[in-house]
């Protein structure tokens, strides 16, 4: 079987730098590619010395062209206007696309959907298999527990984070309104502050935590009249995301054969779906 070969979009970043280093821990892939924004400081690096594996012969560039170049797939963890416009590109050129980064508006997502039609997609907010399985409780418990009880996702993340709610937040909250066969969009509590008055029942809230170092924590609480179910995820390395979009990279392909085109989630990845 041939090495997938995998290009990095956001490569100079926290998530860029660690699947660097995990594609050159990992037999069967290959990187090929690394891509960054064009003022990026580190145009021109070598990506492996940039990521800390030693030097690989690939360097960091914003032309996306010649990156793409024989590439199997595109892993990118970057903004959401990079993400949007290489979505496009990506779909013209047919080439896979794994999408970690987070903070889209309705409109991306819509554009990310658009490109869907032409090449395969998989998009998550977290690709551990953690949270995955906890979004999959999630979706269980509040089918099983009903509107009785009250739903509160509460995350915390380091202080470099600039999106809020958390992309894992926001999948969680999908998952909880999934389960009581209703859409994120028409039930969920944003930013509480001052007289907001008393709770809406059947409403999902989120609470946004900021501070030093913290990976990634999220808990969804089910709080009922005198008992209160709480779910925990803590991510303590993000190697647990770069596994996981180095699963869903291979996903991408069956055999040496690419996928349909179509918007996957790493529910379909992990075959969480039905769970
Ligand atoms: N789904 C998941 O499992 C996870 C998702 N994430 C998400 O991934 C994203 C990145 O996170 P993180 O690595 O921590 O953030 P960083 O800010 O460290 O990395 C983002 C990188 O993308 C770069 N970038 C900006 N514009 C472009 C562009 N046009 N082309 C290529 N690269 C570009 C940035 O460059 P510059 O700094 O020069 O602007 C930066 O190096 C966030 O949205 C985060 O929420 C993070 C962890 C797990
Ligand atoms: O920005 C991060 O760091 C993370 N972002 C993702 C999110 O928005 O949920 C996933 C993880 O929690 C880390």
């Amino acid at each position: 079987m041939t090495d997938l070969r995998i290009v990095i979009a956001g490569a100079g970043g926290r998530m860029g730098r660690t699947l660097i280093r995990a594609i050159a821990e990992t037999e069967g892939l290959k990187l090929v590619g690394a891509l960054e924004y064009a003022g990026s400081a580190h145009l021109g690096e070598d990506a492996g010395l940039m990521a800390g594996t030693g030097p690989n012969g690939i360097t960091v560039e914003s032309d996306v062209a010649p990156a793409l170049n024989g590439a199997d797939v595109v892993i990118d963890f970057s903004t959401p206007a990079a993400t949007v416009r290489l979505a496009g590109r990506l779909a013209e050129a047919g080439i896979a696309h794994v999408i970690g980064t987070t903070g889209f508006s309705n409109e991306d997502n819509a554009a990310i959907a658009d490109a869907a039609l032409r090449t395969v997609i998989v998009k998550s907010g977290n690709m551990s298999l953690g949270v995955n399985l906890l979004a999959a409780l999630t979706r269980r418990v509040a089918a099983t527990l009903g509107d009785d009880f009250d739903i509160e996702i509460v995350e915390m993340h380091h202080n470099r984070k600039v999106d809020a709610p958390s992309g894992t937040a926001l999948l969680l909250g999908d998952a909880a309104a999934a389960g009581r066969n209703r859409k994120l969009d028409e039930c969920s509590d944003r930013g509480r502050d001052g007289l907001t008055g008393p709770r809406v029942k059947g409403n999902i809230g989120f609470a946004s935590l900021r501070g030093g170092s913290v990976v990634g924590e999220h808990m969804v609480i089910f709080a009922g009249a005198s008992e209160r179910i709480e779910l925990v995820h803590k991510a303590e390395d993000r190697m647990i995301f770069a596994n996981g979009a180095l699963t869903a990279a291979r996903w991408t392909k069956c055999g040496e054969t690419r996928r349909e085109p179509g918007l996957y989630s790493m529910a379909d990845v992990l075959g969480l779906a039905d769970f």
